[in-house]
């Protein structure tokens, strides 16, 4: 069995100009100690997915349909008391805005004991001893246990936080963009640490990020998601290999680590699509250099087209030409000329 198992989920918004689907039959497993990387830009519903797998979606947001299985149990279904006794023991969370989580007025450290004392059995002097052996493992010195926030850099706080998420052994750990606020080099750092620590704890993980180069280096598993879809999912080495959606061929055009030396960077030109009225047929054939008639009446289903490699596209078998055409700037000037000409005949 699994570790967790998301089974055909949808996930909803209730606002002012109606229902958004943010998350549209969405499926994958992760195994334990795999780490799968959830990618795409800005909108296609990575947050979203954390939270539902925390259990913390705002009070607008819900799950029409589907399961989200932890160890063969369904979170949708538990109550909230159950929820939150899973929550830091069982699942743990690096959110994206982490380091402002820290209480102004309290220590750095009594926050940590109190998170691990409130989701444990431990006794108080475990519980500071513990925070000390965790504060060495992300790279703090134990010292700085009696810090408030303010005396921290943000990689200091950062730090802290991961070691809140990791205090409790968690068999799954969500880091959704947990460096995207530091500086690069701080940022590879804290990187390898979060593996480092995950490996040694055995703990599962999904990493949450806009930057597929991210993923490459971090992750075993990739998912592209796009306007709340599922478009490619692969093991991470055959994604770099072989990648086949047309989305995940721009995505690779536009992330400077991923390219040989001297190729230029090229973005996908629009934007992610409208969520509140979602078109039929295929949500990305509006960025598509590929698109047809077919793609833009219906929506294509996940296809198996190697070993634990899934891609949502009508034209599996044309990769070969989509893999030599992305490449060039003159296809994607030409879905440029497209958006520009249906923008003006609207
Ligand atoms: N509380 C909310 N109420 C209504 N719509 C929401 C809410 N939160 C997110 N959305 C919408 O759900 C969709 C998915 O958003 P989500 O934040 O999950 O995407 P994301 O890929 O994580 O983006 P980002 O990287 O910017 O956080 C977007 O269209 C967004 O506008």
């Amino acid at each position: 069995m699994a570790l967790l198992e998301v089974k055909n989920v949808d996930i909803h918004y209730k606002t002012e100009k109606g229902t958004l689907h943010a998350i549209s039959n969405i499926s994958f497993k992760i195994e334990e100690g795999e780490r799968l990387g959830l990618v795409g830009e800005s909108g296609c519903g990575k947050t979203t997915m954390a939270k539902a797998l925390m259990m913390l979606l705002p009070d607008n947001g819900f799950i029409p349909k589907g399961q989200i299985l932890f160890k063969g149990e369904d979170l949708v279904q538990k109550s909230k008391e159950e929820i939150r006794k899973l929550r830091w023991k069982d699942i743990s969370m690096i959110a994206q805005s982490a380091m402002n989580a820290l209480n102004p007025v309290y220590r750095v450290g009594d926050q940590l004991m109190e998170a691990m004392l409130a989701h444990s059995s431990m006794s108080k002097e475990d519980a500071r001893h513990r925070a000390g052996e965790l504060f060495e493992l992300v790279g703090l010195e134990r010292k700085r246990l009696r810090d408030y926030p303010h005396q921290m850099s943000g990689g200091m706080k950062q730090r802290a936080i991961i070691a809140m998420a990791l205090a409790l052994n968690p068999a799954l750990i969500i880091a959704d963009e947990p460096t995207t606020a530091l500086d690069v080099v701080v940022q590879d750092r804290i990187l390898n640490k979060i593996i480092q620590i995950q490996r040694e704890i055995n703990s599962s993980m999904v990493f949450i990020t806009h930057d597929i180069s991210v993923v490459s280096e971090t992750c075993n598993t990739i998912i592209v998601m796009y306007g709340g879809k599922i478009m490619e999912k692969a093991s991470t080495r055959q994604f770099f290999k072989n990648p086949y959606h047309p989305y995940s061929l721009g995505l690779q055009n536009a992330f400077p680590s991923l390219l040989d030396m001297g190729e230029e960077l090229i973005s996908i030109p629009g934007s992610p699509p409208n969520l509140l009225e979602p078109k039929p047929g295929c949500y990305f054939q509006e960025r598509c250099p590929f698109a047809t008639d077919r793609c833009r009446e219906e929506a294509p289903e996940l296809h198996q087209v190697e070993e634990e490699h899934s891609v949502a596209c009508h034209y599996i078998d044309e990769v070969e030409r989509f893999r030599a055409e992305a490449k060039k700037r003159e296809s994607w000037d030409m879905v440029r000329d497209r958006l520009i000409a249906a923008r003006t005949e609207g």
